[in-house]
């Protein structure tokens, strides 16, 4: 199992509750990521609370436009010093190569660069209405084997998928699954779900967890339970 595989989803609109959050977590027990609406709402300054506090930061602008639009938004995250960023896989392989180009003068500061492939969210009938008509881990497939030729260092994609993925590309391409769901709890809108220690049992090098801790009741006991059910498996 990868060091410290989960990476908690902090999807608040509101600073300082999400501080409040992160002031109990311990940064040698998981990593952060913020997406697009707290980083439109409190940008580089909130980057900087969470570096303060030593967390490793995933910043989830999955950014899909043109090559050198994307490019500079890559550079840009770098500048930040976060820990990983992403882009969309079906911006396609010029706009990934772009990306991964724009990296090379970080040298070893770089971000980890990884790509979405099909969202979580998303069921084989939402990709059908797109004209997509294969079941989603074969266009999961299709859009990894892109990034992999563009030279990116993993997809973001389902547990559910992440069998085939790692026989595929081999254990150093990272796959980071969201729609993890702890047993008994609720999936809301992820389709493609699987529980912590089974994700991590078919392969996801990192557990993107967000309500399961951030809406629980207490969300330390939460984290603390998942961390304990991934120790246990070891
Ligand atoms: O395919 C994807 C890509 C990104 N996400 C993000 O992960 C978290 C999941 O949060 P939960 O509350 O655990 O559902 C969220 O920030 C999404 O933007 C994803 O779910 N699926």
């Amino acid at each position: 199992m990868t060091d410290k595989p989960i990476v908690v989803a902090l999807d608040y609109d509101n600073k300082a509750d999400a501080l409040t959050l992160i002031d109990k977590l311990d940064p040698a027990m998981c990593r952060l990521k913020i997406g697009k609406e707290m980083f439109t709402l409190f940008g580089p300054t909130l980057v900087k609370d969470i570096h303060n506090r030593n967390f490793d930061l995933f910043l989830d602008l999955k950014f899909h436009d043109i090559p050198n639009t994307v490019a500079k938004a890559v550079s840009a995250a770098a500048d930040l010093g976060v820990w990983m960023t992403n882009v969309h896989a079906s911006g396609g392989l010029a706009m990934m190569q772009a990306a991964k180009n724009a990296l090379k003068s970080h040298g070893k500061d770089a971000p980890l660069l990884i790509a979405v492939t099909v969202l979580t969210s998303m069921s084989d009938e939402d990709l059908a209405l797109l004209g997509i008509n294969v079941p989603a881990f074969e266009h999961v497939l299709r859009l990894a084997k892109l990034t992999h030729q563009a030279e990116l260092d993993g997809v973001v994609c389902s547990a559910q998928e992440a069998k085939l993925l790692k026989s595929t590309f081999g254990e150093d391409f990272k796959l980071v699954t969201p729609g993890i769901r702890p047993a008994g709890s609720d999936a809301g809108d992820q389709h493609r779900i699987m529980t912590p220690p089974q994700a991590i049992a078919v392969g996801s090098d990192y557990l993107v967890i967000g309500r399961p801790i951030t809406k629980a009741v207490d969300p330390l006991a939460a984290l603390t339970a998942i961390h304990q059910s991934l120790q246990t498996q070891v």
